[in-house]
């Protein structure tokens, strides 16, 4: 057998979903555990793993360029984060005291604040000032155990703003050891200088955002904000058609607030996912079930803006079997945290899933929402090496104590990133040797 660049041992408990494929509904619960296990890693991707004694016999005569030793702690894939607003300029801190007076969201941004407030910011943030923020926002990501991310544009809103942000992901994926997957959200709010022509702005981002996006390979997918007062059904399917029809996979923020049937909508354009839906209808949910669409839940965002009710993760496990994945809609106003563990916290509190179900959406389910279910998310023989170790006894500690950050290390693609709660050199190298 090939020498082995790195064996991970002292694994004290690893849980992992089965498979590459999204797990749906009951499937969710499915969790593989192995007590003392070990991992063997070569060329970035899991070349064995199981119990100690059956890996070990595997491995005789075999070359292991290094060792780890994780101390008994407890490790799963690493985790997939897959909706974020990750790029942006400024902060919206006064928004949080406007809406605890009771302003909703959605006024705020009709009276120009909210998401068009981050776009003034936006526009007037230098590329590289937008790389700093959100290089910040990375390490805590990857601090919390975070190994892909998925990054949205949407705070440009002119040709040339979107396309600042989608260079600004770019490099950020060229320097850093995380993911970043790229979606080109042109479509997350009408811009101030639109106000009232929508059907305008709708043709630019069509006719000259699009192609060019698509034709510079700046976006996998293309999301749009289908909501009151945004874009409407009809605006939001001739984009994601359009964007679809120039290679641009189809996701949409749907029914978060008002049901205006963008479930439907996702199931009918073959969307990847579709996101928050807290004000999904049963025959929404049907059609997502029907379209195989991913529903990608936000439970820090109703929480953040307090609204009264969280999105049904229950009803769609167990009525509509779906495969359900959690994400931290990282963004300056609905949901300012970085944090995965929070969403986790709030996934077992708000919205009642169980420890596995939480593992399964986190890993699994989320990679599939970014069409990756073949290269991460699970521990796989062949997939890539992305590692979370995790300063916690068992699945179920995780959102029992919150909080805190309970990741004790990283790997991603077979390279230690995180140990001992703290950036490791070799990362921190890679970015000055890219710079
Ligand atoms: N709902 C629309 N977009 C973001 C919020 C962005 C913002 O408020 O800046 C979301 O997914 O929550
Ligand atoms: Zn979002």
């Amino acid at each position: 057998m090939e020498p082995i660049d790195l064996l991970v041992k002292g694994i004290g408990r690893l849980f992992t979903p089965p498979g590459n494929a999204p797990r749906y509904g009951a499937e969710m619960q499915e969790i593989s555990a192995i007590i003392d296990a070990v991992i063997a890693i070569r060329e970035g991707r899991i070349a064995l793993f199981g119990p100690v004694h059956e890996v070990y016999q595997l491995l005789e005569g075999v070359e292991i360029r290094s060792t780890i030793d994780v101390g008994g702690r407890m490790v799963t894939p690493g985790l997939v984060d897959p909706h974020t607003h990750l790029v942006h300029g400024g902060s919206r801190e006064h928004e949080l005291v406007l809406k605890r007076s009771g302003v909703p969201y959605l006024d705020i941004l009709d009276q120009g604040g909210g998401i068009l407030n981050s776009v003034k910011s936006t526009r007037a943030a230098s590329e590289q000032e937008l790389y700093d923020k959100a290089s910040k926002s990375l390490k805590e990501m990857l601090l919390n155990g975070v190994t892909t991310v998925e990054a949205k544009s949407g705070y440009g809103l002119t040709l040339e703003d979107e396309l600042k942000q989608l260079h600004v992901v770019k490099r950020l994926n060229q320097t850093n050891s995380i993911d970043i997957v790229s979606t080109f959200m042109g479509a997350h709010a009408v811009p101030m200088e639109y106000k009232g022509r929508t059907e305008e702005y709708v043709d630019l981002v069509i006719d000259k955002m699009l192609p060019k996006v698509a034709s510079e390979g700046l976006a996998e997918f293309c999301d749009v904000f289908c909501e009151e007062g945004v874009f409407s059904v009809e605006q939001s399917r001739r984009i994601l058609l359009e964007g679809k029809r120039l290679g641009l996979i189809p996701k949409i923020h749907a029914d978060e607030i008002v049901s205006l049937h963008g479930a439907e909508l996702a199931g009918e354009v073959g969307a990847i996912s579709a996101e928050h839906l807290l004000a999904a209808t049963d025959e929404g949910l049907a059609k997502l079930a029907e379209g195989g669409v991913i529903p990608v839940l936000l439970p820090g965002t109703s929480f953040y803006l307090g609204l009264c009710k969280h999105a049904r993760a229950r009803d769609m496990i167990d009525k509509f079997n779906l495969p359900v994945a959690l994400s931290t809609d990282y963004n300056p106003g609905s949901c300012p945290t970085e944090s995965i563990q929070l969403i986790i916290m709030l996934a077992s509190l708000k919205l009642k899933m169980t420890p596995e179900e939480i593992l399964t959406a986190c890993t699994i389910n989320a990679a599939n929402a970014l069409g990756r279910g073949s290269d991460i998310g699970s521990i796989e023989v062949g997939k890539r090496a992305d590692l979370t170790i995790f300063n916690a006894p068992n699945l179920a500690y995780l959102p029992y104590h919150f909080g805190i950050n309970h990741t004790f290390g990283v790997i991603k693609d077979g390279q230690v990133v995180v140990w001992n709660g703290q950036i490791t050199a070799l990362e921190r190298k890679k970015e000055e040797t890219v710079l």
